[in-house]
């Protein structure tokens, strides 16, 4: 049984927005942002979280999130799964009733992860820099609740997923596949376009957040 007052994870940021990406984009959801990243993608938005952040306990959290009015929170990063009591989080987040999605750069084994959780594994394509770093292997463990994603930067990376799609079957596996244009770099209508042209069995989406207040910390 994890103590809830005693073990702690450094966090970066607790907010509440709607869910910008992945399968519950629109929803009202709280954030849970750890603070580090082993990885660098070229893109990342979210720098700030590299370092700093303050130690709070399981139980902090817990008391933060729930004075916001949402059933569904989103644990992320910095690289969630790069601390170990994010497991714990996760746990205690479901056992409080929340709906709860994981985002992950997938450079972790995402095996231990409650079952309860939605995980939403990012596929880093070669234009991240990172994608020596994905595991393959968690796409064996990966179930029709869980998620994929890929941040297309280029027609290289589209490439490059749409031949990842087809070699680890994951339209079947999971159930979403997401391809979101890497923001202001790829423009989103021209993503669009491929996946059209082709009839890939995925869906496009775009940061809902970005879109309505821009790319700034805290929505
Ligand atoms: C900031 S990361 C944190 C979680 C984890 N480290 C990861 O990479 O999945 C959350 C999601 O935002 C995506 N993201 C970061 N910067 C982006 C950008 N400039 N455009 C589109 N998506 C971006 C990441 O690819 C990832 O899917
Ligand atoms: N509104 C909003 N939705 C999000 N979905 C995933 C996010 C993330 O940074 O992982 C995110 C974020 O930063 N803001
Ligand atoms: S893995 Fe996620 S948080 Fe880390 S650098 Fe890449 S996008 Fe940013
Ligand atoms: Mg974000």
């Amino acid at each position: 049984m994890t103590n809830l007052s005693k073990e702690s994870l450094r966090i970066s940021e607790i907010f509440y927005s709607l869910q910008g990406e992945a399968r519950e984009s629109g929803l009202p959801t709280v954030f849970v942002r750890l603070t580090g990243c082993p990885l660098r993608c070229t893109y990342c938005d979210s720098e700030y979280a590299f370092y700093g952040g303050e130690r709070m306990t399981l139980e902090q959290i817990l008391q933060q999130v729930q004075s916001h009015p949402a059933r569904h929170v989103c644990v992320t990063g910095g690289e969630p799964l790069a601390q170990p009591n994010c497991l714990p989080l996760l746990e205690a987040l479901c056992d409080a009733g929340y709906s709860v999605s994981l985002e992950t750069s997938g450079a972790m084994p995402v095996d231990q992860v409650d079952p309860r959780v939605s995980r939403v594994v990012d596929l880093k394509t070669p234009a991240s820099g990172e994608q020596h770093r994905n595991r393959m292997e968690n796409m064996q463990v990966l179930t029709r609740d869980d998620q994929i994603k890929f941040v297309i930067c280029d027609r290289g990376d589209y490439e490059w997923a749409r031949f990842t799609l087809d070699q680890y079957n994951l339209p079947e596996r999971v159930g979403e596949v997401l391809f979101s244009p890497s923001y202001e770099q790829l423009p989103a209508r021209q993503l669009a376009e491929w996946v059209l042209a082709d009839g890939l069995p995925v869906r496009m989406q775009m940061q809902l957040h970005k879109l309505l207040w821009g790319d700034i910390p805290g929505v």
